[in-house]
């Protein structure tokens, strides 16, 4: 169902496919979404990578096509998704300027890169959206923010946004927030195994082995998460529903506060937002 309403739209825009700048860490779970769930058929996702092993490869994984240059790439593809590292987006966007035309849609996953740094250095009033998925979308647990530019037609902003909901959720921000939301859902996968990664160690010194402790850790956290959306319920009520007067909760509770826990992961999400404003420049 999904599968006939999204190639209907982009085979009514130009009969074109998916191109993909970059076939790393994140190309790969962003295609292995849309193949996976069938959002969009695989004969017509291209990758161009400039390191040939890294196309080939997901060419073989994802049942996709892969393409020696920018060029064959673009002549291939309407919806182009810049998918290389920040530091990267300076020469692939130069690389890319005497192939763009106004009617291309550009897709960036980078972190700190703005939609009107792109379209500067494209030299073009090309359509951009902006989005900051995170690592989950690997196993379709992903949590997509994204914006986009006001030349974005409304179908295209629909079809990327269901490329994406393939494995996981999309939120729509304005552009303003989209280097703040890094901290909140894109770095923050790494917060959340940095805290298993301490609760594990301290078990296994409590002599609780290593595997037992992970998947109670796991199962731990996936259902804190879900009581986190019931209706009505609050990270600080559900603080004190775990929370026995006298008990253990409040000891250890004792111990984040005293090292200011909450001051320490306002400091390093605020970190994190400096950074990508650093990228960004
Ligand atoms: N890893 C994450 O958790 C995460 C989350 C959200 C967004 N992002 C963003 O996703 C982007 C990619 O990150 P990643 O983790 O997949 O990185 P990665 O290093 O795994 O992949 C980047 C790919 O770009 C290729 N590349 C470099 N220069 C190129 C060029 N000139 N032309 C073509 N290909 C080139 C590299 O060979 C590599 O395969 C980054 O901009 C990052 O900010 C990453
Ligand atoms: N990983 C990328 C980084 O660390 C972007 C967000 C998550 O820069």
């Amino acid at each position: 169902m999904v599968y006939s309403i999204i190639y209907k739209a982009v085979f009514e825009l130009e009969e074109k496919g998916l191109g993909f700048i970059g076939a790393g860490n994140m190309a790969g779970a962003i295609i292995n979404g849309i193949v996976g769930t069938k959002t969009f058929p695989a004969q017509k996702i291209y990758v161009y990578d400039i390191n040939t092993e890294k196309s080939e490869a997901l060419k073989k994984k994802a049942g996709i096509q892969s393409v020696p240059s920018l060029d064959e790439l673009v002549k291939n593809c309407s919806i182009l998704f810049l998918a290389v590292k920040p530091q990267n987006f300076s020469e692939v966007l130069a690389d890319l300027k005497p192939f763009v035309n106004d009617r291309i849609l550009f897709v960036s996953i980078a972190a700190g890169i703005s939609t009107s740094y792109i379209t500067r250095e494209l030299g073009c009033n090309c359509p951009v959206i902006r989005t900051m998925p995170n690592t989950p979308l690997l196993v379709g647990k992903g949590a997509t923010a994204m914006c986009k530019t006001a030349n974005v037609a409304d179908e295209d902003f629909q079809l990327v946004q269901s490329l994406f909901a393939a494995c996981g959720t999309v939120t729509v921000l304005d552009e303003k927030q989209m280097n703040a939301v890094i901290s909140v859902n894109s770095s923050s996968p790494a917060y959340v195994y940095l805290f298993a990664k301490a609760m594990m160690d301290s078990a296994v010194k409590q002599g609780i082995d290593a595997a037992t402790a992970l998947e109670l850790i796991c199962q731990t956290f996936e259902g804190s998460a879900e009581m986190l959306r019931q209706p009505g319920l609050t990270p600080e009520s559900l603080i004190k529903m775990v929370s026995s007067p006298g008990g253990t909760t409040l000891k250890a509770l004792d111990v984040f506060y005293a090292h200011h826990f909450e001051g320490i992961v306002d400091e390093a999400m605020k970190a994190c937002t400096k950074r990508a404003e650093e990228l960004g420049k």
